[in-house]
């Protein structure tokens, strides 16, 4: 399917009122497309791997390159959680990415991760490169990722190939004396710079004694069902785990109450964190049902990106690679930033 193909099936989809409910997903140099509406599922064009499938998403588009604001105390310290106060002001939009880690060792051996801090493979550290060549183009001002190294390294990995080339800085901030011997003294220095804030509460749903187990043995002892209803159910945990509810009442609080106002103040933000606290995440931007995220997957090393725009969270996809011109994931704002990098750099 070529790219041409590619929004011509979208211009049709939109013009049947469908594309405020669909999923658009690309592959790089591989397009296709999935519309999943409720109980619907389209799939258009193919794919070499089933990468990623998810919901439903709803309104228009258009996001800003904001550059973060730096504190005089703390300069590469977090942004106020200050929105928008000026009424003359347009209202802020903001790209939101968000990944799921690449794969890691515990992936490739199929066992249950949770909170256990398993690094990536050679294969995730790929993916994490891959999934930064396919966010280049894409402004970020604030880098969130969980306490666990997976999603530190893929946060890393993926902005070595940013196009903008500003410096992912790790925020110290567990005590006085840590956050003082952190500080940067060059206001030159600090404008190139993206604070990373790490957060445990975006980690991992806690699998419980279901951690360090094998997933295909499991399900022989436990049966498949028993087993998906662990893995994939909103309520029910693991032995001794969070359910999928229990983890978004952490991760879904800590993006309203940290997240949400850098958005909203048109800080454009990556999160890299975990199948499951994504899922969490993502019932909540796209209003999913508790039955509706039971059938929500998140593949490894796969950006996805937000518009957020009054308030409201629109889906564009999953980014192609930067080499693709005219991708529909660029939105006028953020085509002109891309513009500006090419500017820039030539
Ligand atoms: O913690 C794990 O084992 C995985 O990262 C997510 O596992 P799941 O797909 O079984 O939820």
């Amino acid at each position: 399917m070529t790219a041409t193909t590619f929004h011509q099936a979208i211009s049709t989809l939109q013009s049947h009122g469908y594309v405020s409910n669909s999923v658009l997903h690309q592959e790089c140099g591989n397009i296709s497309m999935k519309l999943i509406t409720r109980g619907v599922r389209l799939e258009i064009g193919s794919s070499q791997r089933e990468r990623h499938c998810s919901r439903k998403t709803s309104g228009s588009i258009q996001a800003s390159s904001s550059s973060y604001q730096t504190s005089e105390s703390n300069p590469i310290s977090i942004p106020s959680n200050g929105t928008n106060k000026d009424p003359s002001k347009k209202p802020s939009e903001a790209a939101l990415i968000l990944i799921r880690h690449g794969e890691s060792l515990w992936n490739e051996k199929n066992l249950f991760t949770g909170c256990v801090d398993v690094p990536l493979t050679k294969k995730g550290v790929e993916e994490a490169v891959e999934a930064g060549k396919r966010i280049s183009n894409i402004p970020i001002d604030m880098i969130y990722t969980s306490s666990l190294i997976r999603a530190q390294m893929t946060a890393m990995l993926a902005m070595t190939q940013h196009r903008r080339k500003k410096v992912p800085i790790v925020m110290h901030d567990e005590n006085e004396q840590a956050k003082a011997w952190s500080q940067i003294f060059s206001e030159e220095t600090k404008k190139q710079c993206i604070p990373v804030v790490t957060a445990w509460q975006l980690n991992e749903r806690m699998y419980g004694e279901l951690q360090g187990l094998n997933k295909q043995e499991t399900a022989d002892k436990y049966g498949k069902e028993q087993v998906h209803e662990w893995r994939r159910s909103y309520d029910i945990p693991p032995p001794n785990g969070e359910s999928l509810e229990m983890c978004a009442e952490r991760a879904v609080a800590y993006f309203k109450e940290q997240i949400e106002p850098q958005l909203q103040a048109g800080k454009n933000v990556m999160i890299a964190a975990h199948g499951n606290s994504l899922r969490s995440i993502i019932m909540y931007l796209d209003k999913l049902t508790s039955q509706e995220v039971i059938s929500l997957e998140l593949s490894t090393g796969i950006p996805m990106l937000y518009i957020v725009k009054e308030g409201k969270y629109i889906r564009r996809g999953s980014p192609a690679a930067p080499t693709e011109a005219g991708v529909y994931a660029y939105t006028k704002n953020l085509a002109k930033y891309r513009q500006k990098l090419d500017e820039m750099l030539h």
